[in-house]
């Protein structure tokens, strides 16, 4: 598997030495960052702006297994996973804080690769790192994330603004990231029953990215803006499909209808998830970390993105009365359940479907 390795303590460094290791290379690329690193809090300026604030953070054994999780993977998926929620509310994301929680038997070398990711990221998605925290754990490794961002007031999109007839749209494909965990988690085994086997994870290159180094939709709201769209509701993908279209029909007191057969999901995944038994359907509703944005549009603005190969149209909203259904493609009508990743359960629950 991956090697974490490396020789320098982190100890010889000791706190305040590891945060200016890890940040005295900083250079500014906002304007609105006024005091970054170094001072008892960051100065920032959103000039007239709203301000998105939000926060999340990935912990070892429960986010991510460094068996097969390279560092500076890690290190951009958790700045990722942060920035698409401000695509998420239609924003820009301008700043980060990076906290991070390491034991004292990693490396400098390891913090160091973490940190490549977390700046490639940034740099990137021209965002600023202005802050954070550094502690010793004993226990795991643990990264907060929390992403400052901006929109004009007229531009943010909720979760609670569907409206009955709005169609249904998610960018990308979905079920991929779940797939490339099970492929990884699979081969994890194998090579802890016989280190001398490498990793069979040939020509799977796609969905092994859609796990460990995921992209937030920046270009779709770019897209979205362009084409003079703006979404009456959104969501990223995190915790699966139908976790996250629950959300927007509770939030906005409505209904709706999903179709299977209009839910994107890449030929590699979909063969992935038959080789290991599950419904590829199954995975792109209830597998998360797509990190693909969920959003519904007013009907008159169908034409302006029906032809966009990386947006599909899987459903509409309804009434809330006419509850929240599934369509198979069988033409069965199924309720659609909140089976989304929570992290309070086990993966055997993990696994179940809309069905
Ligand atoms: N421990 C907490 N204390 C306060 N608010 C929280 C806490 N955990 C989550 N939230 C808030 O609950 C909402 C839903 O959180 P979450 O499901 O994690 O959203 P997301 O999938 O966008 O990360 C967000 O507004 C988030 O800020
Ligand atoms: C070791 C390991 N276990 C489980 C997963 C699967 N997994 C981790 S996070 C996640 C979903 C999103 O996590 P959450 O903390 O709920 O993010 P949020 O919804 O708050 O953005 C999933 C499916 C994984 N990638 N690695
Ligand atoms: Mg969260």
């Amino acid at each position: 598997m991956f090697n974490n390795k490396g020789t320098t303590g982190i100890e010889q460094l000791g706190e305040f030495g590891l945060i200016d290791h890890l940040t005295k290379n900083i250079e500014i690329k906002q304007k609105g960052t006024i005091k970054s690193v170094g001072d008892d809090a960051a100065v920032l300026d959103f000039s007239g702006k709203k301000v998105l604030v939000s926060t999340d953070m990935l912990l070892e054994g429960i986010h991510f297994d460094l068996a097969y999780t390279p560092f500076k993977h890690l290190g951009y998926k958790a700045i990722q996973v942060n920035l698409s929620d401000v695509y998420a509310m239609n924003g820009t994301p301008a700043q980060v804080t990076v906290s991070i929680a390491v034991s004292s038997k990693f490396p400098l070398e390891a913090i160091e690769e973490l940190y490549q990711g977390i700046y490639l990221a940034c740099d990137k998605y021209n965002v600023d790192l202005v802050g954070g925290d550094t502690s010793a754990s004993k226990q795991g490794l643990i990264i907060s994330v929390t992403v400052l961002g901006y929109a004009d007031e007229k531009d943010i999109v909720y979760r609670n603004t569907a409206q009955e007839g709005d169609l249904i749209c998610v960018s990308g494909d979905l079920g991929g990231a779940y797939t490339g965990l099970q492929l990884l988690e699979r081969e994890k085994l194998v090579y802890l029953e016989n280190p001398q086997i490498q990793p069979d994870l040939e020509g799977k290159d796609y969905i092994i990215e859609r796990q460990l180094k995921p992209e937030a939709r920046k270009d779709i709201i770019e897209l979205l803006k362009a084409w003079e769209v703006l979404p009456t509701a959104m969501i990223d993908v995190s915790d699966g499909l139908a976790s996250e279209i629950l959300h927007i029909c509770t939030q906005s007191n409505k209904g709706c209808n999903l179709y299977e057969e209009k839910i994107p999901i890449d030929p590699m995944t979909y063969d992935t998830a038959r080789d290991f038994n599950l419904d590829p359907t199954v995975c792109a509703l209830s597998g998360g970390e797509d990190y693909e944005l969920l959003f519904t549009i007013k009907q008159a603005d169908y034409d302006k993105i029906k032809n966009h190969p990386d947006i599909s149209i899987i459903g509409h909203i309804t009434e809330a009365a006419a509850g929240r259904n599934l369509v198979t493609k069988s033409g069965m009508v199924h309720e659609l359940k909140a089976q989304g990743w929570n992290a309070f359960k086990g993966p055997q629950t993990n696994t179940q479907g809309a069905e």
